[in-house]
């Protein structure tokens, strides 16, 4: 029997989720207490069905509007990557979104083809520039005047002639965390678009004749549950392209309105389905060209992250200790927390929890609090759970995004082992760091 917690976060759990009648949970066929014998705590579980499943689900939802050979669909790398995960990518028939040498070496490390690999980033070093043409990355997208005058001097100098997009800052507000926010007015990405200086650029690029210049691209927010600023997006980089046309007869091969499709999460919002998103942006494509028929259609660029890969992932935690407090509260300590998942201390993310054996013990409303020296360490700061005891399991779902890619090694706890799983096999992404290796950064 599930209990309601349970109920209300299975929406949340990957797709290979079961629950017995006596309450005990398998992902893959594995027993999630065996995986955490195996492999410790914290431990992070990626379901490479649910990733297998999602890439599929946007590809057959783009399809539905779209000829396969005029819209690509990039996973962004930002959210989690390791080789295998580049390589499962590839396989799927996905692009790849990165933003720094660090994500590019990963990539090519892990035999991803160069040419659907698109190079992001607000402030990409020559090195790492260097390194893109040196590689042979299909896109790089230019951020702002400098990235333009370094990469155009790069060109000159290796003779090559790299293909770009220029990021727009399309003025377009979303409906999402300030921190989320990356296409308004103010945004630090892109070639702000109210000025004049989009256009500018453009000119600039066309001008020199140094890059290609295969598109333009934007990229509004993260966590957005809404095709309106896809659409108004779409709809500023087209007539941005028009207004081109009419002045050079430049026309774009690709446009990009960036990725940030929301997903479900604790905090009970729905999320329109993908093939939403596909037919708001393939019918603002069809009303924003219809007077220039003549045009090709550009491809359509999409780049999502955590709508491919945030449900796959769970983290398990072990409850080290539970605490009362005089003030109300009852934490409950987990042997991981804000250095694994910055993400409700950052954002004010939401995530819900469950203990992995059913406990027939009565609810309690607690505290999920992490082990580091902060206050504003907490995982949860509401969920009613059965009371739990030190040694018990404890799953958050959701944790696939943004969580790894952005942990700490905060008061020097070592970082947790990623593993994924299907129903043949486990593979070890990543091992749990250990002492040497954190002592092995200090030269003194
Ligand atoms: C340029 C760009 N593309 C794609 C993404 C992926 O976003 P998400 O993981 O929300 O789909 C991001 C991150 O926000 C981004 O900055
Ligand atoms: N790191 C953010 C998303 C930023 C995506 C990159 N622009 C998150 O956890 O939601």
């Amino acid at each position: 029997m599930l209990t309601p917690t349970q109920l209300s976060a299975a929406r949340l759990l990957p797709d290979t989720t079961t629950v017995s009648q006596y309450g005990v949970m398998r992902i893959a066929g594995y027993l999630l207490s065996e995986l955490a014998q195996r492999y410790g705590t914290p431990l992070y579980i990626f379901d490479r069905a649910t990733i297998i499943n999602a890439c599929q689900h946007y590809q057959e939802a783009f399809r539905q509007y779209y000829h396969a050979s005029s819209v690509r669909i990039i996973y962004a790398a930002k959210a989690y990557l390791s080789p295998l995960i580049a390589r499962t990518m590839a396989e799927q028939g996905m692009g790849l979104d990165v933003v720094s040498g660090g994500e590019l070496s990963v990539a090519h490390h892990a035999g991803f083809p160069m040419e659907n690999v698109s190079f992001h980033g607000n402030n990409k070093r020559e090195d790492e520039l260097y390194l893109a043409l040196q590689l042979g990355v299909g896109r790089i997208v230019l951020d702002n005047w400098s990235e333009l005058e370094r990469l155009t001097r790069i060109a000159q100098e290796t003779k090559k002639t790299p293909h770009v997009l220029l990021r727009i800052a399309p003025d377009v507000e979303t409906d999402t965390h300030r921190y989320l926010q990356t296409g308004h007015a103010a945004s630090k990405f892109g070639f702000p678009l109210n000025n004049g200086e989009a256009k500018a650029a453009i000119h600039a690029v066309l001008q020199e004749g140094r890059l290609h210049l295969a598109g333009l691209h934007a990229h509004t927010g993260t966590m957005l549950r809404e095709t309106r600023p896809y659409e108004e997006c779409l709809e500023r980089l087209l007539d941005l392209a028009t207004e081109v046309y009419e002045e050079t007869g430049w026309w774009p091969e690709e446009v990009s309105p960036g990725g940030g499709w929301g997903i479900e999460t604790a905090d009970g919002v729905e999320v329109p389905g993908v093939y939403m998103l596909a037919q708001a942006l393939q019918q603002t494509m069809e009303r924003r060209l219809a007077d220039n028929a003549a045009l090709p259609v550009p491809t359509l660029i999409i780049e999502p992250g955590r709508s491919i890969i945030a449900r796959a992932g769970v983290t398990l935690y072990r409850v080290g200790a539970r605490k009362p407090t005089p003030g109300g509260i009852t934490y409950l300590f987990v042997d991981g927390g804000m250095a694994d998942n910055i993400r409700p201390a950052l954002y004010g993310a939401h995530y819900t929890a469950l203990p992995v054996e059913q406990l027939a013990t009565p609810g309690e409303e607690v505290c999920i609090s992490g082990r580091y020296c902060e206050s504003g360490d907490m995982l949860i700061e509401r969920v009613v759970l059965p009371q739990m005891r030190e040694g018990d399991l404890l799953l958050l779902p959701t944790t696939g995004a943004y969580c790894l890619p952005m942990a700490s090694n905060y008061n020097l706890v070592p970082r947790p082992a990623v593993i994924l799983i299907d129903e043949q096999q486990v593979w070890q992404m990543e091992r749990r760091e250990t002492y040497t290796d954190l002592l092995m950064r200090y030269t003194e």
